[in-house]
């Protein structure tokens, strides 16, 4: 990407398409275009073929989805899937359409098998049965990034696709019902420390494993590998390093400066036990992470207490 060329981010106000904005700005991309959802509606094909005929964008980054986290998943599979197909379809047909040098596909660690062994290589793909919980848009999530392969095998297009591990940071959804587990906690935790309250719940068993990585950390993986990956394989990004739910808890517990106790739901789903991502190949392009959680925790603490109402 030149400094002047025209970029467009989709989804630029959610937790990764507003870190892909900042990472682009600090980096002087100055032609950035940008539709809110009410604007652009990307399930409709005409809307997406109209924007795209009309703005020619020369780079995209995919960061507009249905997105949600265990909870949400397991209760709206159809709107899931389908939307999730929707705006992909729309936006690599557009792009293809309308001449698009390089378009930059997220995807997931959701679209790995179940038990997949561990840490997670990239060639894991469709090599085993999904978790349940979030089978719907590990499909779409699949679909994407092979429609990606596809256009680039029939058509030449320049598509590539990143898979990242659970992120978090600014702007991230702290709805109880539809986010993440780090939302989630952070909001909880903070929200009994400031009502006195004695318990924190927290779902499942605790013993899933998950791998964060800071929102931060991925605008500048995505943007260094727009610059720099060119492969057909879809590319693993996050830390390579996990730790217990519980842990995670007892972390933000901590940083919160929260007194009380945590009690496990064990009503709620668990969800895969464990999705490490092997990160060697993205550390082989010359992309390393730079945010440890402890650190993102604290940042996004901070964040959280003076913009989130
Ligand atoms: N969050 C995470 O932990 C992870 C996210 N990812 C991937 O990163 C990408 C972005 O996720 P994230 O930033 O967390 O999600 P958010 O929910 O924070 O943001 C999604 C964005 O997409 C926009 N959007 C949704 N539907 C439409 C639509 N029909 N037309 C136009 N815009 C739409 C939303 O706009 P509006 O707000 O106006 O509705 C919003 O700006 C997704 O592809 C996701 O799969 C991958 C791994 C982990
Ligand atoms: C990024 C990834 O995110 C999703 O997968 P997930 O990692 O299973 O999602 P999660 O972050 O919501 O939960 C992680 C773990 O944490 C536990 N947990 C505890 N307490 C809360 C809690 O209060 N809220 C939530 N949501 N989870 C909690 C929860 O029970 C689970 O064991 C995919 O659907 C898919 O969208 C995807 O790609």
């Amino acid at each position: 990407m030149n400094k002047d060329s025209k970029i467009y981010v989709a989804g630029h106000r959610g937790l990764v398409g507003s870190a892909i904005m900042r990472k682009l700005q600090q980096e002087g991309y100055t032609n950035i275009i940008t539709r809110t959802h009410k604007e652009l509606d990307l399930t409709s094909q005409a809307q997406t073929q109209e924007f795209f005929e009309k703005e020619k964008p020369e780079y995209v980054f995919l960061a507009a989805a249905k997105v949600g986290g265990i909870h949400a998943n397991n209760t709206y599979p159809a709107d899931f899937a389908y939307i999730n197909i929707m705006i992909e379809s729309n936006v690599i047909k557009a792009s293809y359409d309308y001449g698009v040098k390089k378009l930059l596909f997220l995807g997931s660690s959701c679209i790995y098998p179940k038990l997949c062994p561990q840490p997670i290589k990239e060639e894991y793909l469709l090599t085993g049965p999904l978790e349940k919980t979030n089978e719907a848009y590990a499909i779409a999530k699949i679909a994407g990034l092979k429609m990606c392969q596809y256009f680039n095998r029939q058509y030449g297009t320049k598509y590539i696709s990143v898979m990242p591990t659970n992120l978090y940071g600014p702007n991230d959804n702290f709805d109880l019902e539809t986010s993440h587990a780090f939302a989630a906690l952070l909001r909880k935790f903070h929200e009994a420390k400031i009502n006195n309250k004695p318990y924190v719940e927290v779902w499942g068993t605790g013993t899933p494993r998950r791998e964060f990585l800071h929102v931060d950390d991925l605008a500048d993986a995505v943007v260094y590998l727009m610059n720099n990956y060119d492969e057909n394989e879809p590319l693993n990004i996050g830390t390579g390093k996990d730790i217990t739910i519980k842990e995670l808890a007892g972390l933000i517990k901590e940083i919160v400066g929260y007194e009380g106790e945590i009690k496990f739901d064990t009503t709620k789903p668990d969800g895969t036990p464990r999705k490490l991502l092997d990160v060697s190949r993205l550390h082989a392009t010359g992309w390393k992470h730079k945010i440890e959680l402890r650190e993102g925790i604290q940042s996004t603490y901070e964040w959280f207490k003076g913009n989130w109402k």
